[in-house]
């Protein structure tokens, strides 16, 4: 199905849940002051992705959530990042229905123990915001305290996006699979594997660990890291 075709069966619950498990969920996310910055760009980047089988995307900034949502018929993952320490991604409540109201399938915000913005606790802000939106929720977590927590604030998927970002877990390499595999021990909620995933063979490592699903973002849509890395390789002193 062309993107001018939408196929229009709603997203219910079940049906993202369906989509996404098992498979890869790729994040295209250009940071403010990047070339590719632009909501058009942003939904190029995710048809391009869903052309290769993306089953769903993560994308940041209301704008670019919307034109997502028009281009792609897959579930997406919206997310706004506010601020660039602390809690930042969909910091407050008014962020994640803001970003439910932008058309996201699933609202991923910030999953951690740390206090919020608004003065509200997780269980508050989900509990508010699903008063306005049938959206599932994602909590961008950063250690297996914040999954235990944010698995009783009542959230739906539960991601180690945060960790080795919040000063509670070390910046592995590549995916935390050690908080991997404490999430799918102790959690019963599914656990997206983000951060970090940086080539196939970690994304099928993460999966062989327990994953509901894998999230890659950098690797995939962010060239200008890439180039570093490349850079790097071919000219280590430069
Ligand atoms: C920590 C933080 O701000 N993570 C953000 C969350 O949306 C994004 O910057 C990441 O690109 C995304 O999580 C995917 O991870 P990676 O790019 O490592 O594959």
């Amino acid at each position: 199905m062309s993107a001018e075709q939408h196929d229009r069966t709603p997203w219910t619950r079940e049906r993202v849940l369906d989509a996404m498990r098992g498979r890869l969920t790729v994040s295209c996310q250009a940071y403010p002051g990047e070339p590719l910055r632009d909501p058009r760009t942003t939904a190029q980047m995710a048809r391009a992705v869903v052309a290769g089988g993306a089953a769903a995307v993560r994308v940041q900034g209301l704008d670019d959530v919307a034109a997502v949502v028009a281009a792609v018929d897959v579930p997406v993952v919206g997310l706004w990042k506010d601020g660039d320490g602390g809690v930042f991604i969909t910091p407050t409540l008014r962020h994640a229905v803001a970003v439910a109201d932008a058309g996201a399938h699933v609202v991923a915000l910030d999953g951690t123990r740390r206090p919020r913005p608004d003065g509200l606790t997780l269980a508050e802000t989900v509990a508010r915001l699903r008063e306005t939106t049938d959206a599932l929720v994602m909590a961008d977590c950063g250690s297996l305290d914040d999954a235990l927590a944010a698995q009783d604030a009542g959230v739906d998927l539960l991601g180690t996006t945060l960790s080795g970002y919040t000063g509670e877990r070390p910046r592995t390499d590549g995916p935390d699979l050690a908080l991997v595999d404490e999430m799918v021990a102790a959690c019963t909620l599914p656990v997206v594997v983000e951060g970090r995933v940086h080539t196939p063979a970690q994304a099928a490592e993460a999966m062989a660990h327990g994953a509901f699903a894998v999230c890659v973002g950098t690797a995939i849509t962010h060239p200008t890291t890439l180039t570093s890395w490349f850079v790097g390789a071919v000219a280590p002193s430069a």
